[in-house]
């Protein structure tokens, strides 16, 4: 057997972690190459009889004084590969040698000890000697094991144990929901609904959006009840539909924050206001509140007026030769309301604001992408050009606010301007407010001022451009409320500029307004975040709980609406929002509490002025061309445009 195993040495091949290493192949050919230096022949010709010879002397001697002979015979036996190997290098052979010797000295101590993985990278001429630095390092080995583990149980703790115990409470509370799936919760389900529903438009033109729009929540609240959870990731989101606890949610701020996380490339667009919380967030918008106070709004009129104006006067042109044609009215909707923000924000330095404002909505297109794709943190940094572009785009947006902000505190300094516009509004809020404290930290940094007028633009651009479009694929839908909404304008406007007056007085274009708000609200569920422990109403809701609360599936539940709750019916908004709603928190497209929208009013406005003057001049009824499809990119959109066809009056 003995015999077999040397002979089949391909079979039978070196254990590893022994000296010589070669096998099969790679043997053959060292073995091949190596063969003749070894060769008996040549052994004659080599002059290791010289120090053999030397050797043998001393040893003689030694042995007479019984000296220890192995350290010399260690000696003789590399002398003599030192000289046969290299022969007229023997000297420089010899260092080489010496070195090997030392390190077979470290090697064989450092193998000795128990093996693990990786410590062979920490070896330095130098190994650690003296107990007190190898129980150091046992210390370390010991250390990072002990880290290691307890990181993994935090992970399991985070990604099995403590959803599972919320799932137990929830539960026990008489709450149904899905059950917890490791890591990814409810994730993977919720991407598919939404990317399976987004595939295909709805077969006809119902308002019964919410199976499109929202198709995970609307299934998980069909099955499990109006009030019942969810999963978002590792986190438990309980889905609120009591209007007395909506109402606490929305009263109770301090305790109900904001949701954070998701993607942070979304803080490129929108920080300031809407992402403060507790005394930064009373600070803030005490400040910023005067900037869209009623009085103020009074002389933004003329600007929504001339925005509208060159929205109006370019469908005009369309239509110069022609008694109708085919507009698809999304993209200049969204033009007009970024067109407002520009010069309501921004008065005189309208022209460097539609700059920043095209950068802005370049910065959205851009991070609306990143973010529709999974998550990955860190991926953000990564040199990509989309991420360079963004980066470019957050530093040249922000570098344009500065100047603009610059010269209009050089101006108001000089007293050269007045302070109509937002950011001059804002502008001196802060001032007085920094005066009053008689100190800089009680008003708002640069910084914080163009966050705001960031905010301004994301905030009000989206969602006043929203509510339009769908205002006019409904009237184009529903001509009969049209041709109500029109006979409002003649009777209150006729043919002339509208005026703000007249624009508080209309009533039927408010409950068209109201309606269209209700079935595609801009924001459709607003979301919160409770940091410790906190009671709602009879539930008992642990710390890291997501409270949602659907707008959208609230603003369509028959027990609330009626039978005809998905029917375009403004009728029902005609003695006002509360007596339809009997008080109660169930319609609230601005939010409610004192987090609600700061730009309501505003948007109001605006919106006013644009339909009364498209009404003035032009008829339109939906295309055969327009197809249903709403969904959500941050908002409420129509995923193939509006396409109408308008008749000029
Ligand atoms: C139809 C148009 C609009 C709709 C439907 C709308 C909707 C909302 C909603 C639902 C919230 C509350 C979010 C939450 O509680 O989580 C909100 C907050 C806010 N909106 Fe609007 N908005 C509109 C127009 C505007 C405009 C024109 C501006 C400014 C120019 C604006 C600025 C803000 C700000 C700054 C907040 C944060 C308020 C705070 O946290 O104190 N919005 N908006």
């Amino acid at each position: 057997m003995i015999r077999d195993i040397f002979a089949n040495y391909h079979q039978f091949q070196k254990a590893r972690g022994g000296l010589v290493d070669a096998e099969a192949d790679q043997w053959v050919k060292h073995r091949k190459i190596i063969n003749p230096a070894f060769h008996v022949a040549l052994a004659f010709s080599f002059r290791y009889n010289m120090p053999l010879k030397r050797h043998l002397d001393v040893f003689m001697l030694f042995l007479a004084a019984y000296v220890d002979v192995w350290p010399h015979l260690q000696t003789l036996s590399s002398d003599a590969i030192s000289r046969t190997t290299f022969g007229s290098s023997f000297e420089e052979g010899r260092r080489i040698f010496e070195l090997q010797r030392e390190q077979t000295k470290l090697v064989v101590k450092v193998a000795q000890s128990f093996y693990i993985p990786g410590l062979r990278f920490k070896i330095k001429s130098e190994v650690p000697t003296t107990p007190l630095m190898e129980l150091i390092a046992v210390c370390c080995v010991l250390g990072v094991a002990a880290i290691v583990v307890l990181y993994v149980w935090k992970a399991f703790n985070w990604l099995w144990l403590e959803p599972k115990k919320a799932e137990k409470s929830l539960r026990d509370q008489g709450l149904d929901g899905s059950s917890y799936r490791f890591m990814f919760g409810d994730l993977k389900e919720m991407v598919r609904m939404t990317i399976e529903a987004k595939s295909k438009p709805m077969s006809f033109l119902s308002h019964d959006i919410a199976p499109r729009v929202f198709p995970f929540f609307h299934k998980a609240v069909t099955t499990h009840g109006k009030n019942c959870f969810t999963w978002m990731g590792p986190k438990p989101v309980v889905h609120i539909s009591e209007p007395a606890m909506i109402r606490d949610i929305f009263a109770n701020y301090h305790q109900f924050r904001k949701a954070r996380g998701g993607n942070p490339l979304l803080k490129l667009l929108a920080r300031g206001l809407v992402d403060v919380e507790a005394d930064q967030w009373v600070k803030n918008r005490k400040i910023i509140n005067p900037a869209f106070h009623v009085e103020k709004l009074k002389h933004m009129v003329p600007a929504f007026y001339v925005s509208c104006s060159e929205m109006i006067h370019k469908w005009e042109e369309m239509l110069s030769e022609k008694s109708f044609c085919e507009v698809d009215v999304w993209p200049h909707l969204q033009t007009l309301s970024s067109d407002v923000i520009s010069r309501t924000a921004f008065g005189s330095s309208f022209e460097e604001g539609r700059k920043i404002f095209e950068l802005q909505r370049e910065q959205t297109q851009l991070v609306m992408k990143a973010a529709q794709s999974f998550y990955i943190p860190g991926l953000r940094f990564l040199p990509t050009k989309s991420n360079k572009r963004m980066k470019e785009t957050d530093i040249e947006v922000k570098a344009l606010i500065r100047k603009i902000i610059d010269k209009r505190v050089a101006a108001m300094k000089a007293e050269e301007t007045s302070n109509d516009d937002l950011l001059g509004i804002l502008l001196d809020s802060n001032y007085k407010e920094i005066k009053q404290h008689e100190n800089n930290n009680s008003g708002l940094s640069i910084e914080e001022i163009i966050e705001e007028c960031k905010l301004f633009y994301f905030a009000g651009q989206e969602t006043t451009g929203n509510m339009l479009v769908w205002t006019m694929i409904l009237l184009g839908q529903h001509t009969d409320w049209q041709t109500r909404a029109r006979e409002e304008v003649l009777h209150v406007f006729g043919y002339k500029r509208p005026d703000i007056d007249g624009l508080n007085r209309l009533k039927i274009i408010n409950m068209i307004f109201n309606e269209v708000l209700r079935l595609y609200p801009p924001a459709i569920a607003l979301r919160r975040m409770i940091h410790k422990d906190t009671k709602l109403g009879n539930l008992r809701l642990r710390a890291q709980t997501m409270i949602q609360l659907n707008m959208l599936l609230l603003h369509h539940d028959h027990d609330i609406w009626g039978d005809d709750a998905n029917m375009f019916n403004p009728e029902r908004f005609s003695e006002g929002v509360s007596k339809v709603t009997k008080g109660q928190v169930v319609y609230f497209p601005f939010g409610g509490g004192p987090r609600i929208c700061i730009g309501q009013n505003f948007a109001m406005l605006e919106a006013k002025m644009a339909l009364v003057m498209i009404l003035q001049c032009f008829s339109f009824e939906l295309s055969q061309s327009y197809t249903h499809a709403p969904y959500t990119v941050l908002t409420l959109q129509p995923q193939f445009g509006a396409h109408l066809i308008l008749h000029k009056l």
